[in-house]
Protein backbone atom coordinates (compact mmCIF):
# COMPACT_ATOMS: atom_id res chain seq x y z
CA UNK A 1 0.00 0.00 0.00
CA UNK A 2 1.30 3.52 -1.28
CA UNK A 3 1.16 6.86 0.47
CA UNK A 4 -2.12 8.20 -1.69
CA UNK A 5 -3.47 4.49 0.19
CA UNK A 6 -3.75 2.57 -3.37
CA UNK A 7 -1.99 -0.28 -4.24
CA UNK A 8 -1.26 -1.83 -7.90
CA UNK A 9 -3.42 -3.40 -9.90
CA UNK A 10 -2.40 -5.50 -13.03
CA UNK A 11 -5.00 -5.27 -15.44
CA UNK A 12 -6.49 -8.73 -16.93
CA UNK A 13 -7.04 -9.52 -20.38
CA UNK A 14 -9.02 -12.98 -21.45
CA UNK A 15 -8.83 -13.87 -24.82
CA UNK A 16 -10.57 -16.03 -27.38
CA UNK A 17 -13.85 -15.38 -26.00
CA UNK A 18 -16.66 -17.35 -27.84
CA UNK A 19 -19.78 -17.43 -25.98
CA UNK A 20 -22.06 -15.12 -23.98
CA UNK A 21 -21.99 -16.44 -20.92
CA UNK A 22 -18.03 -16.21 -20.58
CA UNK A 23 -18.44 -13.05 -21.60
CA UNK A 24 -20.38 -12.07 -18.41
CA UNK A 25 -18.73 -13.95 -16.07
CA UNK A 26 -15.34 -12.39 -17.30
CA UNK A 27 -17.03 -9.20 -16.72
CA UNK A 28 -17.92 -10.22 -13.62
CA UNK A 29 -14.63 -11.34 -12.37
CA UNK A 30 -13.19 -7.61 -12.98
CA UNK A 31 -11.46 -8.33 -16.55
CA UNK A 32 -10.62 -5.47 -17.89
CA UNK A 33 -10.72 -6.58 -21.29
CA UNK A 34 -11.79 -9.25 -23.99
CA UNK A 35 -9.94 -10.39 -26.54
CA UNK A 36 -12.06 -11.76 -29.93
CA UNK A 37 -9.71 -14.13 -32.58
CA UNK A 38 -10.42 -12.59 -35.67
CA UNK A 39 -7.74 -14.79 -37.34
CA UNK A 40 -9.56 -17.91 -38.70
CA UNK A 41 -7.09 -20.44 -38.41
CA UNK A 42 -7.55 -20.56 -34.65
CA UNK A 43 -9.62 -22.41 -33.04
CA UNK A 44 -10.76 -19.95 -31.10
CA UNK A 45 -12.17 -18.02 -34.21
CA UNK A 46 -14.81 -16.09 -34.52
CA UNK A 47 -17.08 -14.93 -37.32
CA UNK A 48 -17.46 -11.12 -38.23
CA UNK A 49 -21.19 -12.19 -37.38
CA UNK A 50 -20.27 -13.49 -34.09
CA UNK A 51 -18.24 -10.22 -33.21
CA UNK A 52 -21.03 -8.43 -33.87
CA UNK A 53 -23.21 -10.38 -31.12
CA UNK A 54 -20.72 -10.90 -28.55
CA UNK A 55 -19.29 -7.21 -28.58
CA UNK A 56 -22.70 -5.68 -27.94
CA UNK A 57 -22.38 -8.26 -24.82
CA UNK A 58 -19.74 -6.56 -23.16
CA UNK A 59 -20.86 -3.33 -21.25
CA UNK A 60 -19.18 0.30 -21.07
CA UNK A 61 -15.78 0.40 -19.57
CA UNK A 62 -14.29 -2.89 -20.64
CA UNK A 63 -11.82 -3.00 -23.67
CA UNK A 64 -13.15 -5.32 -26.75
CA UNK A 65 -9.85 -6.14 -28.54
CA UNK A 66 -9.71 -7.86 -31.82
CA UNK A 67 -7.03 -10.18 -32.49
CA UNK A 68 -5.54 -9.87 -36.05
CA UNK A 69 -2.75 -11.82 -37.81
CA UNK A 70 -1.27 -10.27 -40.84
CA UNK A 71 -4.94 -10.19 -42.08
CA UNK A 72 -6.27 -7.37 -45.05
CA UNK A 73 -6.81 -3.43 -43.54
CA UNK A 74 -10.48 -4.30 -45.21
CA UNK A 75 -11.07 -7.00 -42.92
CA UNK A 76 -10.23 -4.89 -39.60
CA UNK A 77 -11.88 -1.90 -40.89
CA UNK A 78 -14.83 -3.56 -41.21
CA UNK A 79 -14.55 -4.89 -37.39
CA UNK A 80 -13.78 -1.82 -36.19
CA UNK A 81 -17.19 -0.57 -34.76
CA UNK A 82 -17.45 -3.79 -32.61
CA UNK A 83 -14.01 -2.88 -31.34
CA UNK A 84 -12.40 -0.56 -29.24
CA UNK A 85 -8.34 -1.79 -29.38
CA UNK A 86 -6.58 -4.01 -32.04
CA UNK A 87 -3.97 -6.62 -31.11
CA UNK A 88 -1.48 -7.24 -34.19
CA UNK A 89 -0.30 -10.83 -33.50
CA UNK A 90 1.70 -11.18 -37.06
CA UNK A 91 4.34 -9.78 -38.60
CA UNK A 92 2.85 -6.41 -39.22
CA UNK A 93 4.66 -3.44 -39.63
CA UNK A 94 4.57 -0.12 -37.57
CA UNK A 95 3.03 2.04 -40.14
CA UNK A 96 0.51 -1.04 -41.22
CA UNK A 97 -0.50 -1.36 -37.25
CA UNK A 98 -0.86 2.67 -37.16
CA UNK A 99 -3.80 3.19 -40.28
CA UNK A 100 -6.24 1.99 -38.17
CA UNK A 101 -8.85 4.33 -36.00
CA UNK A 102 -8.32 2.69 -32.85
CA UNK A 103 -5.24 2.47 -30.12
CA UNK A 104 -3.55 -0.80 -30.85
CA UNK A 105 -0.54 -3.39 -29.00
CA UNK A 106 1.69 -5.45 -30.90
CA UNK A 107 2.45 -9.03 -29.70
CA UNK A 108 6.12 -9.94 -30.03
CA UNK A 109 7.18 -13.35 -29.91
CA UNK A 110 10.37 -14.22 -27.42
CA UNK A 111 12.45 -15.43 -30.15
CA UNK A 112 16.27 -16.26 -28.75
CA UNK A 113 17.01 -13.05 -30.92
CA UNK A 114 14.70 -10.66 -30.56
CA UNK A 115 15.66 -6.65 -29.55
CA UNK A 116 12.85 -5.60 -27.07
CA UNK A 117 14.29 -1.99 -26.84
CA UNK A 118 14.75 -2.40 -30.54
CA UNK A 119 11.12 -3.05 -31.17
CA UNK A 120 9.64 -0.82 -28.45
CA UNK A 121 10.89 2.12 -30.60
CA UNK A 122 10.19 0.32 -34.05
CA UNK A 123 6.37 0.42 -32.25
CA UNK A 124 6.69 3.56 -30.42
CA UNK A 125 2.89 4.33 -31.40
CA UNK A 126 1.70 1.04 -29.94
CA UNK A 127 -0.04 1.42 -26.29
CA UNK A 128 2.07 -1.82 -25.49
CA UNK A 129 3.94 -4.85 -26.51
CA UNK A 130 2.46 -8.16 -25.63
CA UNK A 131 5.11 -10.38 -25.00
CA UNK A 132 4.56 -13.94 -26.12
CA UNK A 133 6.41 -17.26 -26.24
CA UNK A 134 7.93 -18.15 -29.41
CA UNK A 135 7.18 -21.19 -30.91
CA UNK A 136 7.95 -22.11 -34.76
CA UNK A 137 5.40 -21.93 -37.59
CA UNK A 138 2.75 -20.60 -34.66
CA UNK A 139 1.67 -17.43 -34.34
CA UNK A 140 0.16 -17.59 -30.76
CA UNK A 141 -2.21 -19.52 -28.22
CA UNK A 142 0.35 -21.75 -27.98
CA UNK A 143 0.24 -22.20 -23.82
CA UNK A 144 3.57 -22.25 -23.31
CA UNK A 145 6.10 -19.73 -21.08
CA UNK A 146 9.02 -18.24 -21.79
CA UNK A 147 11.77 -17.07 -19.56
CA UNK A 148 10.60 -13.96 -18.18
CA UNK A 149 13.78 -12.96 -16.52
CA UNK A 150 14.55 -11.96 -20.41
CA UNK A 151 12.24 -8.66 -20.00
CA UNK A 152 14.28 -5.56 -19.71
CA UNK A 153 12.95 -3.73 -16.72
CA UNK A 154 13.41 -0.25 -18.79
CA UNK A 155 11.35 -1.03 -21.59
CA UNK A 156 10.22 1.81 -23.14
CA UNK A 157 6.84 0.67 -23.72
CA UNK A 158 3.61 -1.24 -21.06
CA UNK A 159 4.25 -4.74 -20.94
CA UNK A 160 1.44 -6.89 -21.64
CA UNK A 161 2.89 -10.52 -20.32
CA UNK A 162 1.23 -13.34 -22.45
CA UNK A 163 2.17 -17.04 -23.20
CA UNK A 164 0.96 -20.43 -20.78
CA UNK A 165 -0.33 -18.03 -18.44
CA UNK A 166 -3.05 -20.15 -15.88
CA UNK A 167 -3.82 -19.70 -11.48
CA UNK A 168 -0.77 -21.63 -11.10
CA UNK A 169 1.93 -19.71 -12.25
CA UNK A 170 0.14 -16.07 -12.57
CA UNK A 171 1.21 -15.04 -8.60
CA UNK A 172 4.84 -15.58 -9.66
CA UNK A 173 5.04 -14.06 -13.23
CA UNK A 174 3.12 -10.70 -11.87
CA UNK A 175 5.69 -10.86 -8.99
CA UNK A 176 8.45 -11.30 -10.97
CA UNK A 177 7.55 -9.02 -14.14
CA UNK A 178 5.16 -6.12 -12.54
CA UNK A 179 3.71 -6.13 -15.88
CA UNK A 180 1.45 -3.52 -17.06
CA UNK A 181 -1.24 -5.85 -17.82
CA UNK A 182 -1.17 -9.91 -18.11
CA UNK A 183 -3.31 -12.17 -20.94
CA UNK A 184 -4.15 -15.64 -20.67
CA UNK A 185 -6.47 -17.76 -22.88
CA UNK A 186 -5.87 -21.65 -22.89
CA UNK A 187 -4.81 -21.00 -19.30
CA UNK A 188 -8.55 -20.11 -18.54
CA UNK A 189 -10.32 -22.73 -20.83
CA UNK A 190 -11.90 -26.23 -20.20
CA UNK A 191 -12.26 -26.95 -23.80
CA UNK A 192 -10.56 -24.84 -27.08
CA UNK A 193 -12.65 -21.63 -27.22
CA UNK A 194 -14.66 -22.36 -24.46
CA UNK A 195 -13.89 -20.42 -20.72
CA UNK A 196 -13.88 -22.50 -17.86
CA UNK A 197 -15.99 -19.85 -15.04
CA UNK A 198 -13.61 -21.88 -11.99
CA UNK A 199 -10.04 -21.22 -13.98
CA UNK A 200 -11.00 -17.93 -14.93
CA UNK A 201 -11.91 -16.65 -11.45
CA UNK A 202 -8.65 -18.74 -9.71
CA UNK A 203 -6.84 -16.92 -12.40
CA UNK A 204 -8.58 -13.57 -11.47
CA UNK A 205 -7.99 -14.12 -7.70
CA UNK A 206 -4.13 -14.80 -8.33
CA UNK A 207 -3.99 -11.77 -9.82
CA UNK A 208 -5.25 -9.32 -6.71
CA UNK A 209 -3.44 -11.78 -4.22
CA UNK A 210 0.12 -10.67 -6.29
CA UNK A 211 -1.17 -7.08 -6.27
CA UNK A 212 -1.97 -7.04 -2.43
CA UNK A 213 1.65 -8.08 -1.37
O1 LIG B 1 -5.57 -17.83 -29.11
C1 LIG B 1 -5.23 -18.07 -30.26
O2 LIG B 1 -5.71 -19.01 -30.89
C2 LIG B 1 -4.21 -17.22 -30.93
C3 LIG B 1 -3.97 -17.42 -32.27
C4 LIG B 1 -3.05 -16.64 -32.94
C5 LIG B 1 -2.35 -15.66 -32.27
C6 LIG B 1 -2.56 -15.45 -30.92
C7 LIG B 1 -3.49 -16.22 -30.23
N1 LIG B 1 -3.71 -16.04 -28.86
C8 LIG B 1 -2.95 -15.20 -28.02
O3 LIG B 1 -1.75 -15.83 -27.62
C9 LIG B 1 -1.36 -15.37 -26.33
C10 LIG B 1 -1.04 -16.53 -25.42
O4 LIG B 1 -2.10 -17.42 -25.32
P1 LIG B 1 -2.09 -18.60 -24.21
O5 LIG B 1 -2.55 -17.98 -22.91
O6 LIG B 1 -0.71 -19.13 -24.13
O7 LIG B 1 -3.09 -19.61 -24.69
C11 LIG B 1 -2.49 -14.52 -25.83
O8 LIG B 1 -2.15 -13.16 -26.09
C12 LIG B 1 -3.65 -14.86 -26.72
O9 LIG B 1 -4.46 -13.75 -26.88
Amino acid sequence: MNHIGRQKRTRIKFCGLTRAEDIERAVMLGADALGFVMWPKSARAITYDQLVALSSAVPAFVTRVGLFVDQPAELINACLPHLDLIQFHGNESAAFCAQFDRPWVKALRMRDDIDLHQAATQYHGAQALLLDAYRPGVPGGTGEVFDWSRIPADLAKPVILAGGLTAANIASAVDQVTPYAVDVSGGIEGTFGCKDAEKMAMFANQVALADAR
